[in-house]
């Protein structure tokens, strides 16, 4: 098990924990099986929002507990449950939260996973807070045989959820196939607060056209994020999810700058002349030619950035290590999107960025700092050959 607040290695200078999260509720993750929900639902698991604790909430069952619990087990066998990932891909490893389940967290766990063809027709649905699977329930899940899918975390102990210890993080790095669903299985019962599952998108970019309009930077599509000058209030990560933000939580918002001067100067074009920034780093899901961008700055109204800028360039595997290595410095960027004053709460659209031609990587420059709560990148696909895309990196590599 890798320890709490080391970086965890998930190819050459990078750190599985920034990746993305494929079996959130937000991307469409679900559990389509759980053995028993005595105390509470094993939907829970895959909640966006941290996990909380009342002290004084009770059900009819027991103690109030955000996560997924079984009873105590007073028959063999142990508790498992079926995950379909919201945005099947490459895991790279898996945060098992334990938060508040202290005398009642799982002492161990493993993860199996595989690729199925088709989604299974079941789903659980409600509230089950009180109930144990059904025979029926049983006999529909035996058919995909999950008891046999190819281990990616071996029987493993769990930390109880104490707040210096309750993440419990295992990488997943042997196991380099396409995954889009999950067997989460409890040794012998209890609780866990939340599965996190970090990995990169993988999208069968065989049946895309080249003349298709796709966003190249989103989740589905394969977009990672691979590097930040400041994450405070929300990951960069964030700006690549699904739909509309829901909330300032749902997007990118950096900490306000210590260096912004006492007196504030702009441009003819009123941009504010400052020498402070903040930035982020993404690998497209596949490269290609960029010929829309939108930046959302949607529920930041106080706190938009001033402006932002867009560059891209295309980077062979080996060029990617080196710039992930110098967390970035280096790096041969050109600007697709100059610098564009923002507004608050607004979404922009640019139907005319700098023509560029094929591109792997994008970053996004924000002065001074601020928060974006989505940003899009339209594009074409183009199939070259020696440039980074997820579909055609070694297995070696993410
Ligand atoms: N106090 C408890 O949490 N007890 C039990 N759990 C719940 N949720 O009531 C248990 O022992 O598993």
């Amino acid at each position: 098990m890798a320890k709490r607040g080391t970086s965890v290695a998930a190819g050459p200078g990078l750190d599985f924990l920034q990746f993305n999260d494929l079996a959130c509720e937000t991307v469409g993750g679900k559990v389509l099986f759980a053995t028993d929900e005595y105390f509470a639902p094993a939907s829970n698991l895959l909640k966006g929002a941290l996990p909380q604790f009342d002290s004084s909430a009770y059900t009819e069952f027991g103690k109030w507990m955000d996560g997924w619990e079984t009873r105590r087990k007073r028959i063999p066998g142990h508790d498992w449950c079926i995950i379909q990932l919201g945005v099947p891909g490459r895991i790279c490893g898996f945060d098992v939260d334990t938060s508040f389940f202290t005398g009642n967290h799982s002492p161990r766990v493993s993860i199996q996973g595989t690729c199925l063809d088709s989604s299974p027709d079941f789903s659980l649905k409600g509230n089950r807070t009180g109930m144990a699977a059904t025979d029926s329930e049983f006999a529909e899940v035996a058919k995909l045989r999950s008891e046999a899918w190819p281990e990616l975390v071996p029987l493993s102990p769990l930390m109880p959820g104490f707040s210096d210890c309750c993440h419990n993080f295992f990488t997943s790095s042997q196991f380099p196939n396409r995954v889009t669903h999950l067997r989460l299985n409890m040794y012998p019962d209890g609780g866990i607060a939340r599965l996190r599952v970090l990995g990169i998108g993988q999208r069968n970019w065989a049946s895309v056209s080249t003349h298709d309009d796709v966003d190249l930077v989103a989740l589905p599509n394969g977009g990672v994020c691979l590097g930040f000058s400041n994450a405070h209030f929300g990951h960069p990560r964030n700006m690549i999810g699904l739909g509309q933000a829901v909330s300032m939580a749902d997007g990118w918002e950096t900490a306000r700058r210590l260096d912004r001067p006492n007196k504030l100067k702009v441009d003819q074009q009123g941009i504010l002349q400052v020498p402070g920034r903040e930035w982020a780093v993404f690998r497209l899901g596949h490269p290609g030619t960029i010929h829309r961008v939108e930046i959302d700055t949607i529920h930041f109204k106080g706190n938009f950035p001033d402006s932002c800028q867009v560059e891209v360039c295309s980077l062979s595997p080996d060029e990617e290590v080196q710039c992930i290595q110098n967390r970035w410095t280096s790096g041969k960027w050109r600007l697709l999107l100059p610098p564009q004053k923002l507004r608050p709460h607004h979404t922009h659209r640019y139907d005319e960025p700098v023509p560029s031609g094929p591109v792997t990587h994008v970053r996004l420059t924000i002065r001074p700092d601020g928060g974006i709560s989505r940003f899009r990148l339209f594009g074409r696909i183009t199939r070259i050959t020696g440039a980074v895309g997820n579909q055609q990196r070694p297995s070696s590599r993410l």
